[in-house]
């Protein structure tokens, strides 16, 4: 028989099935082993946004992202030889897309039913929009400083452990700048806990404005900040501090009526071959910054001052 008068038998036979699918919450989509659709329910027409008229008969494709296609038309068929009822793609994250272009986070459920001696593979779609913010915004929040907006310890940490693998894998030349303000203390003491902040969060907004997309601005401590600056050279970077020093030495921080200045120390590391793990770059980071501050503070201390480097 024809394809196009198989699937018309097709459409006309599980149609049947409609008064049961479409009593269901869920979105289902019935296709056959050519990826075309059978039957839809109403939930379905209304998540995809076309009417279920124009669904029934259609490729697939009208609801499949174009980017997503040929990898779902592979899933599909793969699932037409080994029909277990399971999740699509386990782990993995589908998108359906609507009329109007917009793509909609789903999870499928996939089974396979025989219609008429027809085998077709039926999905339920589930719309997981709302739990797939949820999901994105807990992992942001798990990893951002809420006051500056800047990342926090464990991202740096992560990053960094990146970077160096990345540094013994290619010999990419990533650096660190730590900085970390002088007699944070007394700001506070002398003008209160809400000058500390402000110092803080006017800082990391400057900062912001002063790095590539690319840059990791975390913030690691109370007082303490750190940039890493994957493929910047040490002497790059080292030129960036001292831009950033300077700035933060003219910034003029207000709270009401009353206006301050500040100063930071700053400390510039990059790996090194004998580097066994990103910690070797933080404690000469340490150290070099530690010696800034013994030194006068309010300047910038590069790994290659201290006298044992490693
Ligand atoms: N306002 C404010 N203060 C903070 C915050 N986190 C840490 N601090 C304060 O930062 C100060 C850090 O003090 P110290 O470690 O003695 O360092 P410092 O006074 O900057 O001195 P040096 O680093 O030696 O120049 C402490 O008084 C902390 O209470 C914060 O989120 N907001």
């Amino acid at each position: 028989m024809p394809a196009e008068k198989k699937l018309d038998q097709l459409i006309t036979t599980s149609s049947r099935l409609l008064p049961f699918i479409d009593a269901l919450p869920d979105a289902v989509v019935i296709v056959d082993s050519n990826h075309k659709i059978a039957l839809v329910n109403s939930p379905a027409g209304e998540m995809f946004g076309h009417p279920v008229d124009i669904l029934k008969g259609s490729d697939l494709s009208i609801i499949i992202p174009k980017l997503h296609l040929d990898a779902h038309r592979q899933r599909v068929s793969g699932y037409f030889q080994n029909p277990t009822p399971r999740p699509m793609g386990a782990n993995k994250k589908f998108c359906g897309v609507h009329a109007d272009g917009t793509e909609i986070p789903v999870d499928i459920m996939i089974n396979t039913i025989v219609l008429d001696g027809v085998q077709v593979a039926m999905a339920l779609v589930r719309d997981v929009s709302y739990q797939r913010e949820l999901e994105e915004r807990l992992i942001r929040e798990s990893v951002t400083d809420e006051m500056t907006g800047f990342f926090n310890r464990k991202h740096f940490n992560n990053q960094l452990k990146a970077q160096h693998s990345g540094f013994i894998r290619s010999g990419l030349h990533s650096s660190v700048i730590l900085f970390d303000f002088d007699h944070f203390k007394s700001i506070n003491d002398q003008y209160g806990h809400a000058a500390g902040d402000i110092v803080l969060i006017d800082t990391a907004k400057m900062i912001k404005e002063e790095l590539r997309p690319l840059d990791v601005a975390c913030r690691i401590g109370g007082e303490e900040f750190a940039v890493i600056l994957p493929g910047t050279p040490i002497l790059n970077a080292t030129r960036l501090a001292e831009r950033i020093r300077q700035k933060i030495e003219a910034m003029e921080f207000q709270l009401e009526d009353t206006a301050f200045h500040t100063t930071v120390t700053m400390s510039v590391a990059s790996f090194l071959s004998s580097d066994q793990s990103y910690d070797s770059l933080v404690r000469r980071a340490d150290k070099a910054l530690y010696s800034g501050k013994a030194a006068g503070r309010n300047r910038v201390a590069s790994q290659d001052s201290l006298a044992q480097p490693s």
